[in-house]
């Protein structure tokens, strides 16, 4: 089975890759750095969404593979304060598309300022740590969780829920 993953991103490669070794035999997977269509620094969970959507689907285009994950973070704001959001596609080879979102956590008011004039989250974590590539493995939600948990972590919850609904929709058909 050919799995593909709409990103270079080591955070959401691990994550794709550790779920699906758990419940899947003799997987193929191919890394592809594919456009999300949405902004680099996506403002709710409608473009988060959709960003995790185009992701698989031009993954699914590039690769034809039976398996087309796209995994996209991004921030909300709900009553002032700003949380990162997180959401996750899962796109079959005939098209279906699966969508799940993960978890929500609250970014501190001084980085929520840094995003609010229009910085990335990604480059704002590295500068608010002086660590290199954050968004690559603890990622912002390590940081403000004591590292209770990492983004891999965050982002398998995301895949275990998408491999979940396919497999419901395999007993199902
Ligand atoms: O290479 P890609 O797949 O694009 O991975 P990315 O780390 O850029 O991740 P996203 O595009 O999904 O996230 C949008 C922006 O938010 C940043 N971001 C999101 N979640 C983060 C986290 O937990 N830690 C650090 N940066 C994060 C990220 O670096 C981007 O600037
Ligand atoms: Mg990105």
């Amino acid at each position: 089975m050919l799995v593909s993953i709409g990103t270079k991103n080591r955070a959401k490669t691990a994550a794709v890759t550790n779920i699906v070794n758990n419940y899947l035999e003799n997987v193929e997977y191919n890394h592809l750095e594919v456009p999300s269509e949405v902004s680099e620094q996506p403002r709710s969970d409608d473009e988060t969404r959709q960003g995790a959507i185009n992701r698989a689907l031009n993954s699914l285009k590039i690769s034809q593979a039976d398996l087309n994950f796209g995994l996209e973070g991004g921030v909300r704001e709900i009553d002032g304060k700003m949380y990162c959001c997180n959401w996750g596609a899962l796109v079959l080879k005939d098209g279906t598309v699966i969508t799940a979102a993960g978890a929500l956590f609250l970014l501190p008011e001084e980085i929520a300022d840094e995003i609010r004039i229009g910085r990335e989250l990604g480059p704002v974590m590295d500068s608010y740590t002086n660590e290199k590539g954050i968004r690559h493995n603890k990622g912002a939600i390590g940081v403000f969780t004591a590292n209770l948990i990492d983004r891999t972590e965050m982002f398998e919850h995301i895949v275990k829920i998408l491999i979940g609904q396919y497999f419901f929709m395999k007993e199902h058909e």
